[in-house]
């Protein structure tokens, strides 16, 4: 049992967090048919290009700033609900300028919601913009200067997300460079579908003191070696590398060898109903599949708050909350 313990999430993309329910009840509303992506409360779909799509369908049912208010506060209410305290989103203003929200409104609803979740339950919450490879380096580019001159403090990080099969990092490497000069934090999805050599270009290119996933680097020993000298975190995610055939299974998930290998590690959710799993789920599996004691979950949660992208006090009133 976890429920005992203090929780925080550093991986989640906010659309991917959306409830199935409130999803059909959305499509309702707008009287739209997903019926290809929605079927008995689950999300359809069959491998990473299809999730990946399934993705941008259900997210085309949330249109409004108010829409996004109730997504992001629901969530982050769930998370308080089992005792988290601190929650990064992964958000895309991008996709609010696709939908024909418009990012100003779509970054607007999403930090009402999280005000709303912070009024109730005291849960803090961040923002990590993120550019989609999909759509290609010009709009990747775009989200960075977005988040660069949003002047926002709850937009706090940059990440790169989408098909890891798609270019190069280099190609991505200016909006990083525009994040990077803006102060954000820096994390990106690398090692999650493509091999070891996606961690070591996001560690050539970027810098990052993040990577979303990063757990195919287990693949080259001398990776694994230098994510650990370097100190980067990685943001794990075992139900969701299992949901997508990462591994086949718990037992050959790297989690416990990183950690015990010296590479710092947190657990996070990252597209929980899509992948039958929840952030409550990801700390039992952590006891559970992966056998750690409640101080060693302990630890990757206090790996979360050190490697959170907060200004300091927040950090020291995070810590002295777990
Ligand atoms: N797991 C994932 N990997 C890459 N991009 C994503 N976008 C949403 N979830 C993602
Ligand atoms: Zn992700």
């Amino acid at each position: 049992m976890t429920s005992h313990l203090k929780k925080v999430e550093l991986h989640c993309h906010l659309e991917g967090a959306a409830p199935p329910a409130l999803t059909g009840a959305q499509a309702r509303k707008y009287n739209t048919d997903i019926s290809a992506y929605l079927r008995d409360g689950t999300y359809v779909w069959h491998d990473f290009a299809s999730f990946l799509e399934c993705y941008d369908k259900v997210s085309e049912v949330y249109k409004t700033d108010e829409d996004y208010a109730l997504l992001t506060e629901t969530y982050l209410q769930e998370l308080a609900g089992i005792g988290t305290i601190y929650s990064e989103l992964i958000v895309s203003p991008d996709h609010g300028e696709r939908i024909g929200l418009g990012a100003d409104a779509y970054i607007a609803g999403i930090c009402e919601g999280i005000r709303q979740a912070r009024a109730k339950s005291g849960i803090e919450a961040r923002l990590i913009v993120t550019g989609e490879r999909h759509f290609g380096p010009e709009r990747v580019i775009a989200a960075a200067k977005y988040a660069a001159k949003a002047n926002n403090p709850l937009i706090t990080g940059f990440n790169l997300a989408g098909e890891e099969r798609m270019g190069r990092v280099a190609d991505y490497a200016r909006a990083f460079d525009i994040a990077r000069d803006a102060g954000l934090g820096l994390t990106i999805h690398a090692g999650e579908v493509c091999g070891a050599f996606s961690v070591s270009d996001a560690l050539d290119v970027v810098r990052p003191s993040r990577i979303g996933h990063g757990v195919r680097a287990i693949e080259d020993a001398d990776l694994v070696r230098r994510l650990a000298d370097l100190g980067t975190v990685l943001e794990v995610c075992p139900g969701s590398n299992i949901a997508l055939n990462v591994f086949p299974d718990f037992a050959s998930h790297p989690l416990r060898t990183f950690k015990e290998t010296g590479v710092r590690v947190t657990i996070s959710s990252d597209d929980p109903p899509f992948f039958h799993t929840s952030l409550k789920r990801e700390y039992e599996l952590a006891a559970e599949a992966f056998g750690f004691s409640d101080s060693e979950i302990n630890e990757l949660t206090r790996t979360g708050i050190e490697a959170a992208f907060v200004d300091e006090t927040t950090r020291m009133a995070l810590l002295a909350r777990l």
